[in-house]
């Protein structure tokens, strides 16, 4: 019996919303979702919701047309009733709410199953035949119209959704419209489910307890190659996970896995964010207590990340420029108990030098095509739209590396298999980098456990770079590259901006009140917009100075490392960055309108690559300070090359004292410390680590299928 005072579930009046815009009006589920009115909401539940509908629209249409559903209940309104159908038949299969239209739907539970069943081999034919295209258009290069038929359904159907929709974080933005180019479709391996702990919310260690009460069984990589684990996760059974390679405090889950509604994800304890996105905090390693920069933020998977990995220790300078998805990072900030992050509304790119000079570390995700979200069925983009992109990715680089005097080490990532967005922009922009910085060998840093890396097209510079792919990594398709300032050129620049210091303070002297004024204004905001315009170009007028006189000396550098490489096109530019501080004035206001053009452009044509960011709901209060200082975090090799080898070394030893591990035990369970809480240190750099101990909780109901 409904009850009249009871409303319908905000979010399915809100689904039936977006669905009747989309449906009559045209547009993008996504966008719709990024309307102001939901900046709170759980936007990837609705999204599930609304592409469930989406993608048994047809069938939901032939259950009412049999049911007169919509003609028997003229005050039912149609989009909602098939919101609600979707959640009855293919999503919660329950419709929790006591509302009218909710029971109403309800009440024809019944007859909508028995239709289904007894039409059961024309939706399952329809499905079959799907497939069948799917998989021959996979096998060749096709023509046009069955490239945008397999295009669209995949796009919309194809996808691995479960009954919740579950693989939404692949939809960051709608797919762009099919070209008349003929194009190659990728083959799809089945992807595993990645879950990243949120360590300053939960212990790896209370994570994996969790899972193992659950019922899950951890599977202990036993072998040390990543060639091994490859193989070792396709064969995960629906039981069963393991602890990533490389990123320690990720999970990995067989594919297929359903954990939206779990508990842990729903009070950001746990993040579902692919393996290889994570990569990037992984590499770029700052030590706890660093100062970071994320240029690209929104929605904060990796800020997030950088949070854990600090393990709040430190800052995280999260800037993102669109205001919407800055409201979106500054929520999914605080629920995840991202404390050591301040996120700033602001475009990056005018951050200048003197802004935030502490940084330390840059991670630099900017917008891309996407072309690496497996949902990309083909592989053609526009060539103008690709250069637009690769024009601004490395306007982006450039000012990674030349605005903050104090940056170690930026991580250049991309969702994109395209090597214009990735190798071309390292290659091109450290060429005229004046040898500034350097392309870290990724498979070095892996220690020779990894297997795709960029092209040789682009020299040794290309091959340095990580490709991480979904045929043979099982991840979405990324890139990265790890840059490293020169340690020389580190210190010079640092000498310089002393200098440049010296003598701005020495010319002002003379104005003591202007002095004031910006350093008020320095004081009031970490930001003194003003007075960095002129600063900069004193800076940089010292820098060019000392440049100059030095020109010869790196000329000849250069062309001793293979990094270093100079061509006309270097010369050139070098010539530019050393242009009189007037002209570079001009220069830099039509750059900057270039620029605030092209990302005006890009807005539509790139693709976020954002997983899925947690549910706003909250059951329970966050232990996060309970968990904060003992969670050990990512214990990499990679470590050794951040003066992290001293804890390295004792981290090896301490693996020493545990190696009665029984190699053929898979289920294991966390040694117990002295104290509850020290049980949390648990050191996750190596499964071995773990000691076992058979599980003697009860099991309880798994959430796989739910
Ligand atoms: C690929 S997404 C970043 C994904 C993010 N790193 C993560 O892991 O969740 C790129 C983001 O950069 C933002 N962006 C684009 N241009 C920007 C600019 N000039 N300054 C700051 N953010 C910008 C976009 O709005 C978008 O949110």
């Amino acid at each position: 019996m409904f009850e009249h005072s009871v409303k319908v579930p905000r979010h399915y009046k809100i689904a039936a919303n977006i669905f009747k815009k989309v449906s009559t009006e045209g547009g993008s589920v996504k966008t719709l979702l990024y309307d102001d009115k939901l900046r709170h909401f759980r936007t990837n539940v609705l999204y599930a919701l609304i592409t469930e509908t989406i993608k048994h629209a047809s069938h939901i249409n032939k259950i009412f047309e049999n049911s007169k559903i919509l003609e028997n209940e003229s005050r039912l309104d149609p989009w909602l009733a098939k919101i609600l159908t979707a959640e009855l038949l293919f999503g919660k299969k329950a419709l929790p709410g006591k509302s009218k239209p909710e029971q109403t739907v309800l009440s024809y539970k019944e007859q909508f199953e028995k239709f289904s069943s007894e039409h059961k081999d024309d939706f399952e034919t329809k499905d079959n035949t799907f497939l069948v295209n799917v998989w021959s258009v996979a096998s060749s290069v096709v023509v046009v119209n069955i490239i945008i038929g397999a295009y669209v359904y995949k796009a919309y159907y194809e996808k691995e959704y479960d009954e919740h929709g579950n693989e939404i974080d692949q939809h960051a933005y709608p797919p762009p419209a099919p070209t008349a180019e003929v194009s190659t479709v990728k083959s799809i391996a089945p992807r595993p489910r990645y879950v990243r702990i949120n360590t300053n919310l939960l212990t790896t260690s209370d994570a994996i307890r969790a899972f193992q009460d659950e019922g899950y069984r951890f599977i202990r990589c036993t072998s040390g190659s990543y060639a091994d684990y490859l193989e070792q996760i396709q064969k995960l059974t629906e039981e069963d996970f393991t602890q990533d390679y490389h990123v320690k405090t990720m999970f990995v889950f067989a594919a297929g896995t359903k954990l939206h509604e779990h508990e842990l994800y729903l009070e950001n304890k746990i993040i579902l964010q692919d393996k290889a996105t994570a990569m990037a905090v992984h590499l770029l390693a700052p030590p706890p207590g660093s100062v970071v920069l994320d240029m690209c933020a929104a929605p904060g998977m990796k800020t997030t990340q950088l949070a854990a990995y600090l393990r709040n220790n430190g800052r995280v300078y999260a800037v993102e420029r669109n205001e919407k998805r800055y409201q979106v990072l500054c929520d999914f900030v605080h629920k995840t108990g991202s404390t050591c992050v301040e996120a700033l509304h602001k475009d990056a790119l005018e951050i200048k030098k003197g802004d935030l000079d502490s940084v330390e570390y840059i991670l630099l995700d900017p917008s891309c095509s996407g072309s690496g979200m497996d949902f990309c069925v083909h592989s053609y983009i526009e060539s103008s739209r690709l250069a637009r992109l690769t024009s601004l990715q490395e306007k982006f680089l450039k000012h990674a590396m030349n605005a903050f005097p104090n940056c170690k080490r930026i991580v250049y990532s991309t969702c994109s298999l395209y090597p214009e967005e990735n190798e071309r922009v390292i290659t091109n922009v450290v060429k005229t980098s004046r040898a500034k910085w350097r392309v870290q060998d990724v498979k070095e840093l892996l220690k020779g456990q990894w297997n795709n890396f960029g092209s040789g097209m682009y020299g040794s510079i290309g091959t340095r770079c990580l490709y991480s792919r979904p045929d043979s990594d099982f991840t979405t398709g990324f890139f990265l590259a790890v840059l490293d300032r020169d340690q020389k050129d580190m210190e010079k620049s640092l000498n310089a901006e002393k200098q440049a210091q010296k003598q701005w303070q020495a010319v002002n002297k003379a104005k003591p009140q202007n002095t004031e004024a910006i350093n008020d204004d320095k004081n009031k905001n970490g930001f003194n917009e003003e007075h960095n315009e002129s600063s900069q170009d004193f800076t940089e007028e010292v820098v060019e100075e000392k440049s100059k006189s030095n020109k010869k000396k790196r000329k000849s550098e250069h062309n001793t490392d293979e990094n270093k490489e100079t061509d006309q096109n270097e010369v050139k530019e070098a010539e530019i960055t050393d242009e009189a501080p007037n002209k570079k004035k001009k220069k830099r206001k039509t750059d900057k309108n270039n620029v605030d053009n092209v990302i005006d452009q890009l807005d539509d044509l790139s693709v976020e690559c954002e997983q899925e960011v947690p549910k706003k709901k909250k059951k329970k209060k966050d232990k996060q300070t309970e968990n904060q200082s003992n969670e050990p975090n990512m214990l990499i090799d990679i470590s050794d090359t951040n003066g992290d080898s001293q804890e390295h070394k004792k981290k090896k030893k301490r693996k020493k004292d545990l190696e009665n591990v029984d190699d053929g035990e898979t289920e294991i369970k966390i040694k117990k410390k002295s104290k509850k809480n020290d049980s949390q240190e648990l050191e996750m750099d190596n499964a071995e680590e773990l000691e076992l101990e058979v599980p003697k909780k009860k099991k309880k109901k798994k959430s796989k299928g739910d």
